[in-house]
Order: C-alpha cells, then sequence, then structure tokens
C-alpha cells in the first residue's frame, strides 16, 4: 500500500531509532542489585519499555508490567537508577541498522523532521547526541516536555502545531502501540518497524499502515507526486 509523501516525519526512539534496551536493562538491574533484590533477564526488561523510564523501574520492581512497587521502595529506587542511567545511556546502546540511511532518503524528500518519545528529556537529548543523531531531528520532544505522552495524541499535534504542518500530511513511524494509538488519535499515517519492542507483541496486530523491517524502506512506501513540501 502506498502512502501519502509527507511534509512531516515524526520518529520514535526506544525501539525504532535506538535499540536502548541493554542499558535500560542493565541500569535497572544494578538498581535492584543495590537495593538487595534480584535482577531480571533482558528479554523481560524489553516487555517493559515504551511507557517511560519511571514506568519502566516501576515494573522492574515489581517484576510485573502493570504493577506498582510501593512509594517507599519506588522513592528509594528512582535516584539510583537515574544516577545510573545519566552515565550509561549510550555505553550499550546502538542505532537499529538502516536508521541512518533512513533519515538520508528522509532528508531529500525535503520534509521536517522530529523525534517525538516517552523517555525524559534528560536522557533523551544525550543518548541522541551520543549516538550522534540529534542534529538531524529539528525538534525532540520528550516524554516530560508535555502533561500528556503517547498514547495521547498531544506531542504528535504538539509537533505539527510547531511546523504549521497539517495532521493528513504528518507520518508518525514507531514500534509499539503507543505509537499506533497516538497517530490514529493525532490523524497521522502510522508506520511501524517489526524490531521494535511493543511489550513483546507483534506490532502487526495493532494494524499500522504499514510494517518495515529497516527504516531505509520507509521512504519508498511513499507517493511522490503528491503533498511533500
Ligand atoms: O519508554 C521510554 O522511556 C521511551 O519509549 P519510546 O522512545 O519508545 O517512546
Ligand atoms: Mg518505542
Amino acid at each position: 500500500m502506498m502512502l501519502r509523501r509527507p511534509k512531516l516525519i515524526l520518529i520514535d526512539l526506544d525501539g525504532t531509532l535506538v535499540d536502548s534496551v541493554p542499558d535500560l536493562a542493565w541500569c535497572a538491574n544494578e538498581t535492584l542489585i543495590r537495593l538487595g533484590m534480584a535482577p531480571h533477564d533482558e528479554s523481560a526488561v524489553r516487555c517493559w519499555v515504551g511507557n517511560g523510564v519511571d514506568r519502566l523501574l516501576e515494573r522492574a520492581l515489581v517484576n510485573d508490567i502493570d504493577g506498582m512497587p510501593d512509594l517507599e521502595l519506588r522513592a528509594r529506587a528512582i535516584p539510583i537508577f537515574y544516577e545510573l542511567y545519566a552515565e550509561h545511556t549510550a555505553t550499550r546502546s546502538r542505532l537499529y541498522p538502516g536508521v541512518e540511511a533512513g533519515l538520508d532518503a528522509f532528508a531529500t524528500l525535503g520534509c521536517r523532521i522530529g523525534c517525538v518519545t516517552n523517555k525524559a528529556e534528560r536522557f533523551t537529548l544525550p543518548l541522541l547526541e551520543k549516538l550522534g543523531i540529534l542534529g538531524r531531528f529539528e525538534l525532540v520532544v520528550s516524554g516530560d516536555k508535555l502533561p500528556e505522552r503517547k498514547p495521547s495524541p498531544r506531542p504528535l499535534l504538539y509537533a505539527a502545531e510547531h511546523f504549521r504542518v497539517a495532521p493528513e500530511d504528518s507520518t508518525m513511524i514507531g514500534d509499539s502501540r503507543s505509537d499506533v494509538a497516538a497517530a490514529r488519535a493525532a490523524g497521522f499515517q502510522i508506520v511501524c518497524v517489526s524490531y521494535g519492542y511493543n511489550h513483546g507483541v507483534d506490532i502487526r496486530e495493532e494494524r499500522p499502515d504499514a510494517v518495515v523491517d529497516s527504516m531505509d524502506e520507509v521512504v519508498a512506501l511513499f507517493e511522490l507526486d503528491t503533498a511533500g513540501p
């Protein structure tokens, strides 16, 4: 299926641009160990990413995606995790194959490019910087910039308004059901990558407009004689 050529592309961070789980899992587990608790398999942590680092840590503390630790434990864990993750945002995290080629291809479309993530800004900007792609984005909307984050459409609509681009001329690229829900509610097209996290569930179940195995496949989905800048 062909998609309308966008004037704005917004790209998710964890699970889409960057395989960040190796650092997130190491930091979460080191936090648990320092609290005298048992660490988890990296595969478990992978299922807990996507709703912000605080939520990831809460899930790790109780070993349950829907669970919540008691507030005293949470309050002890958060500063330990924040200090570790600030130190290790990009120690083990890597860009996925095809990301840089995909960003190059988007630049040739002449569209505006932003990053919309649920990760807090204090970790988002250093991660993008350390992996050498911060300069690719004209706008970064982190998880703590607005009162609501994905699956709310707010961060996507904020970016569209920032660039004065209509939602129907905008495309979100993400890896999780939050990206699909946010894009649908905002009136964006939605392309998903097959390799991301999505809480362990195949993203095709969310029925995005298209699914790609690599970011450099996205540009070929766009009709080149419609829209554009
Ligand atoms: O859960 C997070 O911290 C970030 O997740 P996202 O980049 O996939 O929105
Ligand atoms: Mg993601």
